[in-house]
């Protein structure tokens, strides 16, 4: 579903991520750790479009994306859910997720937004998959309240709702453990969890990785831009290149 292919990126002459190649089956969970500063938000960028890559290819569902802006991208199908919680004050629960269906409707996010009467027939169906999102996620009940209520572990999963009303093909996760205290953690892992029982196919890249190593099908390790381990969780747990990476940070 996803290639990326000997994709390099440098700021000021330094390489950021350097030749990274990986690739996510349809189905799959795939997860990208790495200690501080090893490139796993700079390759998240690269990946969804919000950054150039200076060298390779990344490639979504067969076509080439790597010079398309990040909302062609999000067009065919990926979704991403950010590391800080951005959530639109003044909206509740249900509007914040209905804002990720309007992609796909016929009248768009446009027309939404002016609320012109062609959008109004939109309004119905996206109204119904927002609260179909929002069950999935466990926030049925809030729909009704302001968003920026929300604690920060359900403003994580307001984001999943929205980012699953999306209807996406790929979903890229960043960093969605930051933050939040470990039973916030734990019913985040159970929703993934449930989303790859649902055969969603999702990129997580992750600090914490206790998250990532029970989550992920594969694991792809990153030190200093390059990849280091690709392999099954239970490989990369005793590969001695990624011990000695996650050593030397702590050291
Ligand atoms: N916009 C930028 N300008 C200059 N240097 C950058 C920029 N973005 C990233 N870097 C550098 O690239 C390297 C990789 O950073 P990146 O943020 O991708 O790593 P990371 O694995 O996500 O780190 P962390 O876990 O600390 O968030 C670092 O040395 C960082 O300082």
């Amino acid at each position: 579903m996803l290639n990326v292919s000997g994709v390099s990126r440098s700021f000021g002459g330094v390489y950021a991520v350097r030749d990274v190649s990986l690739s996510v089956a349809d189905g799959e969970v795939c997860g990208v750790i790495g200690p501080n500063g090893a490139g796993k938000s700079t390759l998240f960028n690269l990946i969804t479009g919000h950054l150039a890559a200076d060298h390779g290819r990344i490639s979504f569902l067969g076509q080439r994306v790597d010079r398309l802006a990040p909302h062609r991208r999000a067009r065919m199908g990926m979704s991403i859910v950010f590391q800080a919680a951005r959530v639109f004050r003044g909206m509740t629960v249900e509007e914040n997720v209905m804002v990720g269906a309007h992609g796909h409707t016929r009248a768009g996010f446009a027309a939404a937004a002016l609320r012109l009467p062609r959008h109004q027939a939109d309004e119905r169906e996206i109204a119904a998959e927002a609260a179909d999102a929002l069950a999935r996620v466990g926030l049925a009940e809030w729909a009704d309240r302001p968003a920026d209520l929300l604690p920060i572990g359900q403003q994580r999963a307001l984001q999943l709702a929205r980012a699953l009303c999306a209807r996406p093909r790929l979903l890229l996760l960043d960093e969605p453990a930051s933050g939040l205290r470990a039973e916030e953690r734990e019913r985040l892992a159970t929703l993934v969890e449930e989303l790859r029982a649902a055969g969603l196919t999702i990129l997580l890249i992750e600090h914490d990785v206790g998250f990532v190593t029970r989550l992920a099908d594969r694991v792809v390790v990153l030190d200093l831009g390059r990849v280091i381990a690709d392999g099954p969780p239970a490989e990369i747990r005793s590969d001695p290149a990624v011990l000695a990476a996650y050593l030397g940070q702590a050291s």
